[in-house]
């Protein structure tokens, strides 16, 4: 179980923790169906950090990285999309008819072309159409949900209402960390800049009065990690009426038990159009099937499910690899890896908060200069960490997996995974933190025999449909691990997979009506 902040929580932990804190820093309530825990809001030191205001010159608004070498590659990917009559792709920003002002915005963002999740989900959206989007790790999903939704809201002449008690945004973007739900407001006020759409962002760590005050200016498009954003809905400050947008980025994430209760309150509280009178979007990289089953929930029943190359698979830009370790050793190895890289910006997860102070303090004891980021750190700090990676006045990173899913840094070129994480979506998400938009990257991951064996044989499979090389001891320890048979490394690279194919009513007429494919590309296996 992963809770807020990412962090890792067995049943026993949490046990000890709500002992440790007498119950006072997270109200533990108890367990719904085990493992299922289920805390009240915490009730914990009244919050009074207010961020710097944000720049509002142009160089700071549109400041964007280039897209790398492999951007037109992208075009090569396998793209599936399933469902009843799925709109006609589009292959450049013109055919997406978007209003001046958005093409200006684009334009200055340094966009020429659409990535692949760009050109189907723009025309799915624009539609009217619910969406199920899987792509790889930094292939642009931000822009293919925002752009439609903003174009749809500035045709209509949406515009933010002046000063009012209650807001009643037209579209709702949630996301599960504070850091990225602020990095996907920070791109809405972007592609918004000098329309009448007002974006506003709501996320915990700052102080509640000074948020209430900038959403009750006008919001059009609420962007909101969950607690935060139930908050201003229980107190009042948000209305659900007029919402005609949901969107879930890492949709995976905000449907697994970490959020699952609180997107159940969301799509139920007062006022909050029915799943057929909304448009419900989700985003992400990597969709387990279970999950995909749960979120049928909150979609309309002839929703298209877009897949853009391997369901779950990592960013084929990123070189992997994976190095054996003894807990021991890892230490003088990160080090000699740092000590290659320079000033190169490299992120480090590890899977403690214990821990990340821990290699943060080793790192800076050794003169490599790192900040950290986790759960445990004031909102202040993690900002101000963020901002200095960024900057690159610490080019190190030491942090959990708070950090390990959407961030979008500017030449991240390595991640060094010095502890594994124990499930193979966050392999892929912490890995996608470099290799963005078509730029290379590495990542090096640390596997200690006794710790990891449970990971080999997904690691495998994340390889080689990277066409990445596999170790041969890690093909050993897969097989060892799990016995020989049924195990194929391979296994459903060729085909996306929406989870409904697999449903014996469902399936004939999703493959009969719809599935189309674009420049169809084979992965093989490395050696064959
Ligand atoms: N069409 C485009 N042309 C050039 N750059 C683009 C284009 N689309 C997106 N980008 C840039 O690519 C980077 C990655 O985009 P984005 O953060 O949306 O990826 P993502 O798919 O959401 O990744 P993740 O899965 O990690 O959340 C951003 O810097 C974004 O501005």
């Amino acid at each position: 179980y992963r809770g807020k902040d990412e962090d890792n929580f067995s049943k026993e932990k949490i046990v000890r923790y709500t002992q440790e804190k007498q119950i006072s820093a997270c109200r533990y309530v108890g367990w719904i169906t085990n493992p299922y825990p289920v805390f009240l809001p915490s009730r914990g030191p009244k919050v009074t950090y207010v961020p710097p205001p944000l720049p509002e010159d142009e160089d700071t608004i549109f400041a964007h990285y280039a897209s790398g070498i492999n951007f037109n590659k992208y075009d090569d990917i396998l793209v599936d999309v399933s469902g009843l009559n799925p709109p006609q792709a589009i292959y450049t920003f013109k055919e997406a008819c978007l209003c001046e002002s958005l093409e200006r915005n684009v334009a200055k963002s340094g966009y020429v072309k659409p990535t692949p999740v760009q050109k189907h989900g723009i025309p799915i959206i624009a539609a009217g159409r619910d969406i199920m989007a899987c792509a790889q790790t930094g292939s642009g999903k931000t822009a293919a949900f925002l752009l439609p939704i903003l174009q749809k809201l500035m045709a209509d002449g949406v515009a933010a209402s002046s000063f009012s008690e209650q807001q009643e945004p037209e579209a709702i973007i949630v996301a599960p960390t504070r850091e990225l739900i602020n990095q996907i407001f920070l791109e809405a006020r972007k592609f918004a800049h000098g329309t009448c759409v007002r974006p506003v962002v709501l996320y915990g760590g700052i102080s509640t009065g000074h948020q209430i005050r900038d959403l009750l200016r006008g919001c059009n498009v609420l962007c909101g990690t969950p607690g935060r954003l139930m908050d201003m809905i229980g107190r009042g400050k948000v209305g659900l009426t007029k919402l005609r947008y949901l969107v879930m980025d890492e949709a995976d994430r905000m449907l697994d038990m970490g959020f699952e209760p609180e997107m159940r309150r969301l799509v139920g509280s007062p006022g909050m159009p029915s799943k057929e009178e909304r448009q419900t979007l989700m985003f992400s990289a990597t969709y387990p099937e279970d999950i995909q089953r749960m979120a049928g929930d909150f979609l309309k029943k002839d929703y298209l499910f877009l897949a853009v190359g391997v369901v779950g698979g990592a960013c084929s830009d990123v070189e992997q690899k994976l190095v054996q370790v003894t807990k021991f050793s890892k230490r003088d190895q990160l080090l000699d890896i740092l000590k290659n890289t320079g000033t190169e910006r490299t992120m480090v997860f590890v899977e403690t908060k214990r821990q990340a102070d821990f290699i943060a303090a080793f790192l800076c004891q050794e003169n490599v200069a790192t900040t950290s980021i986790h759960g445990d750190r004031e909102q202040r700090e993690r900002e101000q960490a963020l901002g200095d990676f960024r900057s690159g006045k610490c080019p190190v990173l030491v942090a959990t997996s708070v950090a390990a899913r959407g961030l979008d840094i500017k030449d991240v070129q390595h991640v060094v995974n010095f502890d594994l994480p124990n499930n193979i979506d966050d392999y892929v998400h912490r890995i996608g933190r470099t290799g963005r938009c078509g730029n290379t990257g590495q990542a090096v991951s640390f596997y200690d025999p006794e710790q990891d064996n449970q990971l080999a044989r997904s690691l495998v499979k994340i390889l080689c449909s990277a066409q990445q090389e596999v170790p041969s001891w890690l093909e050993q320890s897969a097989l060892g691990a799990h016995g020989t048979s049924g195990f194929n490394p391979v296994g459903r690279v060729f085909a996306s997979t929406d989870s409904r194919k697999s449903h014996p009513y469902i399936a004939p007429s999703l493959q009969s009506h719809s599935s189309y494919t674009l420049n169809v590309f084979l992965f093989v296996h490395p050696g064959t």
